[in-house]
């Protein structure tokens, strides 16, 4: 399968290595910058699952120099998702399927309006990677999931050949045809209370939880986006919101969200797309998130973008 892999940060570079030692012909489409370091270092994973090294990956800086592009893996952050459009008009006029694995919901129906609704497969992962100086892909955690799901028939035959192409990996994917607009909210879900409360304190999630006055901050950040994926036709089950908590307990105590982590490395934080765009959202239906409200007001000052 020729895939290419727009943004070739911590998830880019880690899903485009599992596929490319599973035999995927993998193209990383980056910015000049980070192709000079691919070029100069090469591209390693560093992971429990499994260490790997491409010294050459094929990296390209023109979407022209795309031939036959199949499928377009979107892992750019939420502030970076503009700037990609025109690439990805390129590539879908070439006969691409787009797959973005952005945390959020506003990046699908804007691609899907830029695009058209069959070009776009939604899909998440839970992962957690980053990238060290040298721009290798440092994999903590030992979960690595890929979810995806098809919208439109037109996109069946391209679901199933990525998942016989995960097949070949380790990498925990799940086909998700009936459900994937639940599996995004209930992540949007999740992510809005773990990134917004480890964010807000500059603390991972074992000191969070010690604290039931903050614990309950994210608790109740997990009820709103219940409340609001409920509006938007999508029903989060209870049962669903208590084992995010439970997640949340049971998460190693120095685990931490991604946007914390990049608070810590002084990075843009996808602040405005993650809990902006759930306020937003809210906005549209007259309900109100106090907690969301808060919590996006406490991390904005960090927001540097
Ligand atoms: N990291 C994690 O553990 C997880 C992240 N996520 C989500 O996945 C998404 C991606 O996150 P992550 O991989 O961490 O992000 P990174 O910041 O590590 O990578 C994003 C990459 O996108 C590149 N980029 C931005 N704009 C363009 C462009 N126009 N053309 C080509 N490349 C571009 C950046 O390159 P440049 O160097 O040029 O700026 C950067 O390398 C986010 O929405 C995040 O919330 C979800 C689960 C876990
Ligand atoms: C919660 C986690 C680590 C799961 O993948 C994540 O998506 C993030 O921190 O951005």
């Amino acid at each position: 399968m020729q895939i290419t892999v727009l943004g070739a940060g911590a998830l880019g570079g880690y899903f485009g290595s599992r596929w490319e030692k599973a035999g995927a012909d993998v193209t990383f489409l980056v910015r000049e910058k980070r192709a000079e370091q691919l070029r100069r270092n090469g591209l390693k994973v560093f992971s429990s699952k499994g260490d790997y090294t491409n010294n050459k990956p094929k990296v390209v800086t023109d979407t022209h120099q795309i031939d036959h592009p199949e499928l377009v893996f979107v892992s750019v952050k939420g502030y970076h998702l503009q700037n990609t459009i025109d690439d990805l008009k390129i590539l879908t006029e070439k006969g691409a399927y787009v797959l973005p694995v952005l945390n959020g919901m506003e990046h699908i129906p804007v691609l899907q309006k830029e695009l058209g609704n069959e070009a776009v497969i939604p899909g998440l992962s839970f992962i957690m990677a980053t990238l060290d100086d040298s721009g290798h892909v440092i994999h903590s955690s030992q979960f690595h999931r890929i979810i995806f799901g098809m919208l439109h028939d037109s996109q069946k035959e391209i679901c199933s050949r990525l998942e016989n192409l995960c097949g070949k990996t380790d990498l925990e994917a799940v086909n998700s045809s009936d459900s994937i607009l639940h599996e995004l909210w209930k992540k949007y879900t999740f992510i809005n209370a773990f990134s917004g409360i480890t964010t807000a304190v500059d603390l991972p999630i074992g000191p969070v939880r010690e604290n039931p006055d903050t614990f309950r901050i994210a608790e109740q950040i997990l009820v709103e986006m219940q409340r609001l994926a409920g509006q938007y036709g999508v029903t989060v089950s209870d049962k669903e919101v208590e084992e995010a908590k439970k997640t949340l307990r049971n998460l190693d105590p120095e685990a931490t969200s991604s946007m914390h982590q990049d608070r810590r490395k002084e990075l843009p934080l996808e602040v405005d797309h993650l809990h902006g765009g759930a306020i937003r959202l809210a906005k549209d239906k007259g309900i109100d998130v106090p907690y969301l409200d808060a919590i996006h007001g406490m991390i904005k000052p960090f927001e540097r973008i």
